[in-house]
């Protein structure tokens, strides 16, 4: 049937074979999951099958205390600069933090406790009240360390969160202010540091990257720290794919584990295999729509 013979009223003259309703549409040539969202689901498969639980991380907004005191990151560090993270304008702060744990985590800072000397400077409250886009998943693992610490009689525990974190980064090719941080948790009685480099081999092997090797490395919440590195065939040189280590007592103490409960972590980026996985150069065209330049 065309516009000629609907405007000339010729259509009254034809003859028109009737409408099959049953006919399939022709598949529309769009509709992809999002390489992020793919390579997401890899990292999700491996976790499970390796038997973590997904922590809940759809709040990203996160008070100062879970995200940097809780970890033992003292309230002068660079990190907490406006350079580095995104503060809060309103509100400012949130007072519902649980005020014992507060005082244990306040008193480990400024005068230590557990063997630690602590950092000894003035502690103050309001400082970890402060509000703020969380700067890394680390900050929902010690919520849920303080959960499992709640627990008697004590059970080992293995979590895993991929979800987006927030850093006030200055912009790059393969910088931007936000990126997807993968974090696994594993705490037991008597894990050692040979657990978690065991644990590395296994859980990258399933990412079909092997041939690792290990950098001694610092943060303020773990100790010993190690930068994971693996050889890449392609660049032919050590790709950094990762940074680990053990939560240090004056984290796990403060939380409630017990003294011999071992906590051991590790963490890298979603972005940076994903770009490598499908030759992406410039980290915006995973954000967004692409721009053809
Ligand atoms: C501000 O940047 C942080 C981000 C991101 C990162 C770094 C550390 C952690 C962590 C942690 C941690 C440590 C101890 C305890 C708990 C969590 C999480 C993400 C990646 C971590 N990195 C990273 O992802 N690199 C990477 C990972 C996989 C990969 O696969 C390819 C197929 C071969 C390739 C590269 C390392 C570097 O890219 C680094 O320059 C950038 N890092």
């Amino acid at each position: 049937i065309t516009a000629e013979l609907l405007a000339s009223g010729e259509w009254k003259n034809q003859s028109f074979k009737s409408y099959n309703f049953n006919a399939v549409g022709i598949q529309p040539p769009s509709g992809h999951l999002h390489p992020l969202m793919k390579v997401r689901e890899e990292f999700r498969s491996i976790f499970f099958e390796m038997g973590f639980t997904e922590m809940p991380t759809n709040k990203f907004v996160e008070s100062s205390f879970w995200n940097f005191d809780a970890l033992f990151q003292p309230q002068q560090h660079p990190a907490r600069d406006l350079q580095d993270t995104f503060f809060l304008k309103d509100p400012v702060s949130s007072a519902d933090l649980p005020s014992d744990l507060v005082a244990k985590v306040g008193q480990v800072h400024a005068e230590g406790n557990y063997g630690s000397i602590g950092y000894r400077y003035p502690w103050a409250r309001a400082e970890a009240e402060k509000l703020l886009l969380r700067t890394h998943t680390t900050a929902v693992s010690s919520y849920m360390l303080h959960l499992l610490a709640q627990q008697k009689p004590f059970r080992p525990a293995k979590y895993f969160s991929i979800d987006r974190v927030f850093r006030n980064e200055t912009l790059d090719a393969t910088h931007l202010a936000e990126f997807h941080q993968v974090e696994g948790v594993i705490a037991d009685r008597n894990v050692t540091l040979g657990d978690l480099i065991g644990f590395m081999d296994v859980f990258f092997r399933k990412m079909g990257i092997t041939n690792l090797r290990y950098k001694p490395a610092y943060n303020p919440y773990t100790e010993p720290s190690l930068e994971i590195f693996s050889y890449h065939e392609g660049f032919k040189k050590w790709v950094e794919i990762g940074n680990s280590g053990m939560f240090r007592p004056e984290m796990c103490r403060p939380l409630g584990l017990d003294p011999d409960v071992r906590v051991i972590a590790w963490g890298l980026s979603l972005e940076r295999p994903t770009m490598i996985k499908y030759g992406v150069d410039n980290i915006r065209e995973l954000m967004g729509h692409k721009v053809d330049l």
